[in-house]
Parts: C-alpha cells; structure tokens; sequence
C-alpha cells in the first residue's frame, strides 16, 4: 500500500457521535467530565472521583471580527499587520537565498495539527487545529489601532527592520494606508527614552476624556467597518507597575471614580482595558505591566467581558516552561537557571529603564513557580532554584533578541547536569503569529457556553485561563491555579477543541496497541474497511 499523509491538511472535519449535533447555529456536544478530589485525611491522601456530564455548545457562525492593537505602529504590531496583508495576498519575495512564500509558522490556530483518533489499519490521524471547530480567517480581520508615534504602518515597518526588503518593497503600498489613532500617552509609566516617539497623543485634560476618546474609537471603527465585534489587544510598550491601592483601584467602582477624579496612578494601558470592557470588547495585556489591577477583573467580571494577560510568550521563556518542566517531571532538580538576553528593539530600549525591565522581570521569572512547587520530593517547602533574569539593550542587533539561557541541575548520586543554550529570537517573528491566535482563541472561545444537568448554558469566565499557551504570566480567576507548563496549557487548549465536538480528552494511554482488538469496542465492520481515497488508487 502507497504510504500517504494520514494527516487530512484540508477537508472538513466531523464527528459522527452521538455525543454531538451539529445545527445551523451552533455545535451542541456533551462529555463525561472527571474532578478528582485528593482530600487529605490523617497521613493519607484520599481521591475521590467525580464526573460531570457537561452540556457545550459553540456558535457556529464567526462573527465579522475586528482587531485594534495599542503599539500598531511598534514592531510586533507593523509585523503582524504586514503579515496579515502578505498572507491574504499570497505574497512571495525575492532573498538571498531564492523567492520565500508568506506563511503563518509559529501559529497554532493556522500551522499547528490536533490527533483525532486513528484509521482503519491503526495510525494516527492529525488533521488541523483549526478545521476542529469553525475559527476566524486571518484573511477576514480588520485592522486598526493606535500609537503615541505617528508614523504610518510602512514607515513602521521600515522602521522595525524585521522584514525581508523586498517584502518592504511589495507591502509599503497597502501599509502605508494605515494610520495609527492618536493615543494616551503619560511619560511616567513608561521609559523616559521613547519621549521623542510621543508625537501622536491625545490632547486631554482628563483621563476621563481620553477614555471617551478610545471608546469612541472603538464604536467608530466598529460602525465604519460594520463589524459584528471588535477585540482590543496591547502590543504597546511595556508600563511600570501601577501601585494597587485599596480606595483607588481596588473594586471597579474606585476605579471608574479615580478615572473621574484623574488620579495620576492610573495606567495608560488600564485606560486602554477600561474602554474595552465598557464597550464589551475582549482585552488582551500582551505586555508585562500590571493592568489588570483588581478593579480592572471586577469591572470585566460585572461586565462580562473576557480579558487576558499578560506578556506574549514567545521565545526564551516559552522555552524555559518546556525545559523546567521536562526537567522536574523527570525528577531532575534544577539549581540555578541563568536567563540573559540582549536585544536591540524598541521594546529593548524601553525596557533598559529599570522600572520597565522590573515589570518584565517578574513575568520572565514567575513562571518556573508552580512547576517547581509540584515536586516535593526535589524541592523542600519554599526551596526554589537561583534564578536569575538579565536583559540588555545592543541596539546593534535591532529585532533579532539573542538568549542565552544556563539550566544547572542536581542528577543522580551528587552528579551535576549543566545545559547552556543560545536562542536567537526574532523577536516579532515569533510574538507576531502568537497575537494572531491570541484573536483568534479568543473569538472561539467567546463562542462557547458550558452547563450540566445542574447548571444551564454558562460563558467562560471572565478571565481567560485557556490561552495562558501565549502568555508568559498568566492571569487567572481567584483562587484557580496558574499553569506555566507549555504541555499542560495546549492540551486545554487542544481537549476544549475536542471536547466542543464531543470527543474526550487525549489520555495519550493507546492502550489499543497494547491489548487484543476484542478487548474495545468495535466500530461497523464497513466503516472499519474504509480505506481512504489514496489507498484506493
Ligand atoms: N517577542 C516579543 O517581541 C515580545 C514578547 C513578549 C512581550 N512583548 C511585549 O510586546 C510589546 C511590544 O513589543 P514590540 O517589540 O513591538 O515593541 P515596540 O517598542 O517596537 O512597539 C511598541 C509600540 O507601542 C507604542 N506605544 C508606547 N506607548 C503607547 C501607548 N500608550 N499607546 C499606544 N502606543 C504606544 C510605541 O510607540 C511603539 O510603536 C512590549 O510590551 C513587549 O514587552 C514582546
Ligand atoms: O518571550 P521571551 O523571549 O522570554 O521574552 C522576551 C524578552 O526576553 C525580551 O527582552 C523582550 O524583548 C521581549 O518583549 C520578550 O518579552
């Protein structure tokens, strides 16, 4: 038989289950959901499963989505727009090294696959993430957005120098149409260096007014374009920390008040989450500042409006919540984890001020936390390997971020494990196609209610959790854990996919392979000698 690609790249997926129904407006699904209760009793830890029948249902239609990002004219926000515009019109240019096609590689919603069973003669079969549940075409997204500098998005571009020239060349026409929306800009929350980029602001006495402006920005864009929803997302620089202050930012009523009062202590980018939440729009904190102070979660939680945060994961770190994990999961004991990176971007230069490198400090380091805490047979209660984050500005090398990370770590019998790596990341190469799906997850799960027998239909919670896969820190609703662990986060990512359309979750068991067929359930002999088209031939 011809050995083909089982991975089915284009057609249509379905499921033909009784665990699910697809009608013209939705995807109504149900699965066996486990909790299991590990309670302690005495010196022994008693587990107690449950499981929940759960009721899902998914909007199928995708609503005529817009994006607006804050920073549109910054590095990752030129890049993605260029890429949108590139990759809906199928773009090739000339390099060096021959003619490059556009593509969307570092993408999970466009270039990643899901396994969704196995056929007829016991293969996997993966087909494309994307085709599991109906998502957004990147080649349907309208864009806007704002920035304190008034360049054009092609001069943007050709400022960031992260794209191929002959790219620049073809794109400059289509970018240089875009304009960036005047914003908020308060010099204090972030470096003092990026005051000479402040040219396009918003003239406002009063925070109060800069909200309406933003909020009519949205409504504008939204009305203009007749979209059907509008996402807001932060690719902007990175803040100082906001002090939370209980009368001030504490509860979203304080927070609405200090707007009024123009209290100095609120944040450009919380003005940014406000306006969103107050026009029903998702929000996203791709950067490291603390903008969803707790008055910011009160406010999408009364409102009901999903936000998530914060800071892209894109490269260094994304890479430490898989090595750390490997690691301790193999019950290996990192010691000490050295993460220095040199970079010579805009984000760079802003983050050489101390109070904005503090910001992406923390989120750069919290993120070894609950994968160190999970193993108390490496790790004494609070013991926590050195680690230590070192970020330097080189404009020389402009986008392209240099890391270079030291894992050292205990082994067996006193013996000492050291792993040095470089990673060159471009930087907007790799945080660019995660802002896509960030969009894109997002709309999906906008779209989907859960109940049970219990509980009617019920949205997700207002902050986000599942898309913590692209965040270096996530935020999470009180008292739910945060996970860092890349594996952990896409399989939620990949099991709410499948759970939409009535699959259960991947146990990664494949005990079919290690027990006689008799032992499973059978599926109709004639499905079972289907064999693909290909093999027919
Ligand atoms: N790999 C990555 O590039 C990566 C990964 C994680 C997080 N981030 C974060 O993403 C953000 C953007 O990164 P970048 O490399 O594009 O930086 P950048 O400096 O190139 O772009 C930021 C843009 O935001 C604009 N800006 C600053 N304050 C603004 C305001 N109040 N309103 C509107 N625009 C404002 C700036 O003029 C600039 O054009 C940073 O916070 C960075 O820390 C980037
Ligand atoms: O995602 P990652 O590569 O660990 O972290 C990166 C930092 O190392 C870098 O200094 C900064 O420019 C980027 O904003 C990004 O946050």
């Amino acid at each position: 038989m011809a050995a083909h690609n089982k991975n089915n790249t284009s057609g249509v997926v379905q499921v033909d289950s009784p665990n699910v129904q697809y009608t013209k407006e939705s995807i109504e699904s149900t699965i066996d959901y486990p909790i299991n209760y590990a309670l302690t009793e005495k010196d022994t830890i008693v587990i107690k499963p449950t499981i929940t029948k759960l009721k899902i249902r998914t909007k199928r239609v995708v609503p005529k989505t817009g994006l607006m990002l804050v920073g549109i004219g910054g590095n990752n926000g030129s890049t993605l727009v260029a890429g949108l515009i590139a990759n809906k019109y199928g773009l090739t240019w000339e390099t060096k090294s021959g003619v490059k096609s556009s593509n969307w590689f570092g993408s999970i919603t466009q270039s990643s696959t899901i396994r969704v069973g196995m056929d007829s003669i016991g293969q996997d079969v993966y087909v494309p993430l994307k085709n599991l549940v109906p998502m957004i075409d990147p080649n349907d997204i309208e864009i806007d957005g704002w920035d304190i500098s008034s360049l054009d998005l092609g001069q943007a571009m050709k400022r960031s120098e992260v794209l191929d020239i002959d790219l620049q060349k073809k794109l400059m026409k289509k970018m240089s149409e875009i304009i960036p929306r005047p914003s908020i800009y308060i010099p204090e929350f972030i470096a003092a260096n990026q005051t000479s980029r402040a040219d396009n602001v918003i003239e406002m006495e009063k925070k109060s007014e800069a909200l309406d402006q933003i909020r009519t920005d949205i409504r504008d864009f939204k009305k203009f374009k007749e979209l059907d929803q509008v996402i807001v997302i932060w690719t902007a620089n990175t803040e100082r920390f906001s002090e939370e202050i209980e009368g001030l930012n504490d509860t979203s009523d304080n927070l609405l008040r200090s707007i009024c009062k123009n209290e100095s202590e609120i944040s450009p980018s919380t003005l940014f989450a406000v306006a969103s939440i107050l026009e029903g729009c998702t929000y996203i904190n791709g950067s490291p500042s603390n903008t969803f102070v707790k008055g910011v979660i009160e406010l999408a939680e009364k409102w009901c409006v999903h936000i998530a945060g914060d800071d892209f994961k894109s490269g260094q770190t994304k890479l430490k919540s898989v090595l750390v994990d490997f690691l301790v999961a193999a019950g290996i004991k990192p010691v000490s984890i050295v993460s220095y990176n040199h970079l010579g971007n805009n984000d760079g230069y802003n983050l050489s001020a101390p109070q904005q490198f503090r910001s992406k400090e923390i989120s750069k380091s919290n993120v070894v936390d609950d994968i160190v805490k999970s193993n108390s047979i490496l790790y004494k209660p609070n013991e926590t390997p050195d680690h230590c984050v070192v970020i330097k500005y080189v404009p020389y090398v402009k986008d392209s971020k240099r890391a270079l990370d030291e894992y050292t770590s205990e082994i067996f019998m006193n013996g000492i494990n050291t792993m040095v790596i470089h990673n060159t990341c471009e930087d907007s190469l790799l945080a660019s196609p995660l802002i896509l799906d960030l969009l894109i997850l997002a709309d999906l799960f906008n779209r989907i209610e859960i109940g049970s027998d219990k509980s009617d239909y019920t949205p997700l919670h207002p902050v986000f959790t599942a898309m913590s896969y692209l965040l270096k820190a996530p935020v999470v609703p009180k008292g739910a854990p945060v996970v860092n662990s890349l594996f952990r986060q896409k399989a939620c990512i990949e099991n709410i996919l499948r759970a939409c359309v009535g699959l259960p979750a991947e146990n990664n068991m494949l005990l079919e392979h290690m027990l006689p067929a008799k032992v499973f359930v059978e599926i109709e002999k004639d499905q079972k000698k289907q064999t693909c088209k290909a093999c027919q031939n």
